[in-house]
């Protein structure tokens, strides 16, 4: 049996101990990475709730998690997970009995002050706060709660059910005790975790961003192709995917938000400009494999 298949396959029941405090998670946002954190919970025994704006929005979500399932695993595991997850339109009534929210919507500071705001009043006193932002500083978030010792990172890679890294972020006002929760939630979820102060980029983006803003610079200079930039990194530094190949994969439009955030933050690192190759896809609606087209035309 393939390792992938093993991990989702283990017996997990949501009564084990191995989860410490943390049995009930609620995330916020059943995009691509919603549905992964989401479909990893619930494969290892957490009881889900999955919440976004439109009840569509929320089947596709389900659909999305089910055919991943379909990979590697059976029937009958595959319909004690979809057992454990349920889905809301409502973010107040989804968190009135649950220990651990995950926010992962869209990239964008102010809409994800507004969901915790709201969220703060409605959540009991116990429940810890995490956003799965790519570059939004924890702390910037944090700020619209009054629980700032109950609010941390959790920055899950894409795709959720096969990269094995969480990086953790803690924030000045992050308790021990919750910081330790977060990490023993993330060895629950079958993670590799590293532990990350609330710098740009944690690790992982601090090191990747430019990387590719320079790949995009290299094509807008008229240097090389994106096929050939894509077909260089593989083959010459032994990546699994190239740079555009993974724009096309993580979507141009949270690249762009990405981009545009760090460059409005720090409008003098050159490494940081915005891309006017990048906009031009992103305002001609191709956003990458959500869309079908990015970078790349996907094959159908
Ligand atoms: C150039 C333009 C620049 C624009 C501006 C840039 C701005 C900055 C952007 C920064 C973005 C930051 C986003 C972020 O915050 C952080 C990220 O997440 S970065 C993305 C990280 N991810 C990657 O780097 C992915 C790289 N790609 C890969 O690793 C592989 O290509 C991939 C794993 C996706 C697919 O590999 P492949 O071999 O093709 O896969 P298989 O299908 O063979 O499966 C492999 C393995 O996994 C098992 N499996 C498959 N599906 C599932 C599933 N749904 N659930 C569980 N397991 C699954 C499968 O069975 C295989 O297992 P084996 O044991 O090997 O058999
Ligand atoms: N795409 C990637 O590869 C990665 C993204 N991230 C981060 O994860 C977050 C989500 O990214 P994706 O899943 O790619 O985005 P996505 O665009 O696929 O999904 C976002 C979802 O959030 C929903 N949403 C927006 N506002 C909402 C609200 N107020 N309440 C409830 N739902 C709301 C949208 O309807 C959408 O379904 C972002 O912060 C992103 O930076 C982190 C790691 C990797």
């Amino acid at each position: 049996m393939a390792q992938a298949t093993r991990v989702f396959c283990r017996n997990f029941s949501s009564s084990s101990s191995r989860f410490g405090n943390i049995k009930h998670v609620t995330v916020i946002g059943a995009g691509l990475m919603g549905a992964g954190i989401a479909q990893v919970a619930a494969s290892t025994g957490h009881q889900v709730v999955i919440v976004d704006q439109t009840d569509d929005i929320l089947s596709k979500s389900k659909a999305t998690i089910e055919k991943s399932l379909q990979r590697v695993a059976g029937e009958t595991f595959i319909a004690e997970v979809m057992g454990r997850l349920t889905i809301k339109t409502d973010a107040a009534a989804a968190v009135k009995n649950t220990d651990l929210v995950i926010e992962a919507i869209v990239e964008n500071l102010e809409v994800k002050k507004k969901l915790f705001s709201s969220l703060d009043k409605a959540a009991p006193k116990h429940t810890i706060f995490t956003s799965n932002t790519s570059s939004i500083p924890i702390k910037d978030i944090a700020v619209a709660t009054q629980r700032q010792d109950r609010f941390g990172g959790l920055h899950f890679f894409n795709p959720v059910p096969i990269m094995k890294l969480l990086e953790v972020i803690r924030i000045p006002a992050t308790s021990d005790e919750t910081f330790d929760k977060l990490l023993g939630f993330g060895k629950a979820m079958d993670k590799s975790t590293v532990n990350c102060k609330d710098t740009p980029g944690f690790i992982v983006n601090r090191l990747l961003v430019p990387y590719m803003m320079e790949a995009i610079r290299m094509v807008e200079r008229g240097e090389a192709s994106p096929q050939d930039v894509d077909t260089a990194m593989k083959l010459g530094a032994g990546y699994p995917m190239g740079p555009f190949e993974l724009t096309d994969y993580v979507g141009l439009d949270t690249c762009k938000f990405i981009i545009d955030g760090w460059h409005k933050k720090y409008p003098d690192n050159p490494l940081f400009m915005p891309s006017p190759l990048l906009d031009k896809l992103v305002s001609e609606g191709k956003l990458g494999n959500k869309t079908g087209e990015g970078f790349y035309k996907q094959k159908k």
